[in-house]
This record gives structure tokens, sequence and C-alpha cells, in this order.
């Protein structure tokens, strides 16, 4: 049973609270053995690395080293179903000319004094993006990762996954192939994200890391910010459904499921109007916990961390919605498409009785990577933007640089930076 509350009690502001400051991520204990990993990582490099995998992903990577070869790369994609291979050459296609949209231009111009301006957009020029493995295998996450960079023009793109008791999943490794990673490496966890941040050996380092994980990846790559740029913190799936009465309560928990199954410290939120639907739902999550494969993981998420909440109307529903700032949110109720508008924070909407989160997370052509722990209040999800950077371009010619010198001069000297003055001066005649 997840835990229910009645935005009319009394005691529901604090209810409310408790429910917002839940930690389901970095907890300090796990930050600490992330610490330790990524200092025994800069230390002693891949050894490090084959231990940790040794350890949690049981099976010595030595014998075949930790870069997959492109002979495995290729075994396991002949393996493919040609069913399954055309499901993520659809994906991949719709991820990419959604993404091509969010390719920023230059931009270059001359402004009233003859001054020319600009802004230029390079992308990154090495990217490590890490692929989740441990409870499940996500190719889609290897679409949504390495498509965007490589429409943004990031020339190496490395990939890191686990490989649990060295297994390889052949449709983690088509997508690489099929989206263009150019090195695929066989190592997961905080372990890896310490691998693509100092570099080891078998892994020569990048200037940024992409991609969700569980919380050690999560706390790893917070760790790591600073050497290496970061896209955000992507943790366990939350999903908040938002519904009226005219839903089916089946289909609401299948949604509320979808992100459950994720992971145990994952969240999935209903917040309804109806009374009726909110009893409906939860009976239909118990019926369908008996039938999911990942009922374990599905069950104890929703237990521990699932919440129903009554609202009187969708002013407050929304007014909470906000303050959740949800990773998912479907907007499932009447008038769903006025509602957007109203949405502050939100990692993605999903839109109508026919917009499944899960559509989004294949085929919908936007990024399923998506800032968690209410991060969507300030971070935006996974797109081209994140691949590239921005540097802006300044020229002035002996007559601009006469209009608009002299005030920097005086500026500098307002700062006490001489040498700052003097090299705009001396440009002048002005000493
Ligand atoms: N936000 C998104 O876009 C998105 C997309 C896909 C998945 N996810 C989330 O990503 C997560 C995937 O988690 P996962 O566990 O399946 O895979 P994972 O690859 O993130 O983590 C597996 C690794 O965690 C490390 N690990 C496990 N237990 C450890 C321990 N006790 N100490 C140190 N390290 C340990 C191991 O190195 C292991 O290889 C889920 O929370 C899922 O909800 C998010
Ligand atoms: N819903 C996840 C993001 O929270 C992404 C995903 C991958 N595969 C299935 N779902
Ligand atoms: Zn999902």
């Amino acid at each position: 049973m997840a835990i229910r509350l009645d935005a009319s009690d009394s005691n529901f502001e604090t209810a409310f609270r408790d429910l917002l400051s839940m930690k389901r991520e970095v907890s300090d204990d796990v930050d600490a053995v992330v610490r330790d990993i990524i200092e025994d990582v800069k230390t002693r490099g891949d050894d490090a690395l084959y231990d940790y995998t040794a350890k949690f992903d049981r099976f010595d990577a030595r014998p075949k080293g930790l870069r997959i070869s492109q002979e495995e790369i290729d075994a396991a994609v002949a393996k493919v179903d040609p069913d399954v291979m055309a499901a993520l050459v659809l994906a991949r296609d719709r991820i990419q000319s959604h993404h091509a949209r969010q390719m920023p231009k230059n931009d270059t111009y001359e402004d009233a004094l003859g001054v020319k301006l600009g802004s230029r957009w390079t992308a990154v020029q090495a990217v490590g993006i890490y692929v989740p493995g441990g409870l499940a295998a996500y190719p889609s996450s290897v679409l949504m990762n390495a498509v965007p960079a490589k429409v943004a023009g990031v020339e190496r793109l490395v990939m890191v996954v686990p490989t649990p008791d060295g297994t390889l999943n052949p449709l983690v490794l088509a997508a690489a192939k099929l989206a263009g990673v150019d090195e695929i490496y066989r190592v997961g966890g905080a372990q890896a994200v310490a691998a693509l941040a100092y570099g080891t050996d078998s892994i020569a380092p990048v200037y940024k890391i992409v991609g969700p994980g569980n919380a050690f990846v999560a706390a790893a790559k917070r760790r790591v910010f600073g050497l290496v740029g970061i896209d955000m913190i992507a943790g366990p799936s939350e999903v908040l459904i938002m519904a009226d009465k005219n839903n089916d309560p089946d289909w609401l928990a299948v949604d509320l499921m979808a992100q459950a199954e994720h992971d145990m410290a994952a969240q999935s939120i209903l917040i309804t109007n109806d009374v009726d639907l909110a009893d409906a739902t939860e009976a239909a999550v118990e019926r369908v916990l008996t039938t999911l494969p990942k009922a374990e993981i599905a069950g104890a998420s929703w237990r521990d961390y699932g919440a129903v909440i009554i609202v009187p109307d969708w002013k407050v529903g929304m007014m909470l919605a906000n303050r959740i700032a949800p990773e998912h949110l479907e907007l499932a109720m009447d008038g769903a498409s006025d509602m957007v508008d109203k949405v502050h924070n939100a990692g993605a909407i999903f839109v109508g009785h026919f917009t499944p989160e899960a559509v989004g997370d294949y085929v919908g052509g936007s990024n399923h990577v998506l800032p968690t722990a209410r991060s969507a209040r300030f971070s935006s999800g996974l797109s081209t933007l994140d691949f590239v950077k921005r540097t802006s371009v300044l020229e002035c010619n002996a007559m601009n640089l006469r209009e608009i010198g002299p005030a920097a001069v005086t500026l500098a000297r307002q700062e006490g930076l001489e040498a700052h003055a003097l090299s705009v001066a001396k440009r002048l005649n002005m000493g």
C-alpha cells in the first residue's frame, strides 16, 4: 500500500513535506562508499576497475580486457531479431530528428558602432555516456544518450555499461552501433564514472559524463563534477500522474508500476480529485503486482515511496505537482492540453490518455534521461545542448575601439586594475 494523503486534512502540509523530503537517493553511506571507490580508481586505475567488477558484477574481466571488442559487438548484433532491430532503428531515427531540431545556430552580427559580436557553438570533443545495467539492460538509454551526442558532433563518444556476470546484452551493443558510439567498456557503477573522469590505462579520460544510473552512479557524478562536466543527476525513476474520474484504473496502475519496476528507490505518485478512482487504482496496482515479473522491485517502491494524494481541484493539484517537480508528469484529465502551460517544474510532460510515459521512454523522440529527485525545479532533460558549448567572439577595429575603449579604461581604473586600463589605453594613444 502506498501512503494516502488528503489535501483537505489539517495535517496535510506536514505529511506532504515529509513526502517531499523522503531520502531515496544518495545516503551518507552511499556517498562514503563512492568516495572510496573513486580514490581507489584514481590510485590503482585498471586494477581497481577489475576488482570492483569482480565484486559488484560478479565476473573477472581480465581475460578479455575492459574494452568490448568489435568482434564481440558484431557477434552480439548478429543475434538481434530483425523485428527488434527495426524497433531500435525507428526509435533511433525519431530521437535523431527531434534532437537535430535542438541544435543551436551560430550567431554573428555587427552592432551600430561596427563592433562584430558572435556566439559560436562547438561540440564537447570527448563524452562518456553511462548506460545503466545492474537491475535491467537499457538499449533505449544508449540511444537517448548517444544519438544527441552524435547529432551535436561529439568526436569521441565512450560508453560504459556494467555487464552483470560478464553477460553482454546484444541489444545494448546493437543500439550503441546504431548510434555511432566509438568505444565501449564493460564496467559500471561509481568505478566507471571515476575511470571516465580520471582515466586509467585502458580508458582515456573524457570532458563530460552524461547518463542515468543508480544511487552510486549519481553520487559519483556529483563527486567528479568540476573535473569534468556532467549533465544532471538522473537517478531512480519517478512518475506523477494527475488523473480525474474519466480514467481506467488499470491503465493508471500499469503507468504507476512502469516507473516503480525500475528500482526499489523509484517513486510513483497519483494525484486525483476523485476518491473512488484513487481506491480503484490502488486495488488495480495490487492486482497488477501479482503478475509483473519485476513485482518485487515495483512492490517495494510502491510500498516505501508510492503515494496517492486527493485534491479538491486541479489548482491545488497543480500547485502540489510543481512542488514535487517530478521527472515525468502524466496529465490524464479532461482538458489536459490546457493544463500544460500551468506546469512549471517537470522533466517531461505526457498529455492525455493516449500518451503513456512508456511511449516517451522508447519511441516518442524526446529524451528519457530526465532530472529526478526534484531537480526539475532547476534543470532540464538531456538534449543536444548538453553536448555543445558556446564561445563568444568579439572583434573591434581601431575606429570602434576609439568609441567604446575610453569607458573600459575608466572602469578598469575604478577597479584598480591598471594593466587592464593600459591594455586599452595604449591602443588609443591615451598613455
Ligand atoms: N532517469 C533516467 O533517465 C533513467 C533511465 C534509465 C534508468 N534509470 C534509473 O537508473 C537506475 C539503474 O540502476 P541499476 O542498479 O539497474 O544499474 P546501474 O548500472 O546504475 O548500477 C549498477 C552498478 O552499481 C554498482 N553497485 C551496486 N551495488 C553497489 C554497492 N553496494 N556498492 C557500490 N556499488 C554498487 C555496481 O558497480 C553495479 O555495476 C535505476 O534507478 C533506474 O530507475 C534512470
Ligand atoms: N523511464 C526511465 C527514465 O526514468 C527510462 C527508461 C528506459 N527504459 C525504460 N524506461
Ligand atoms: Zn521507464
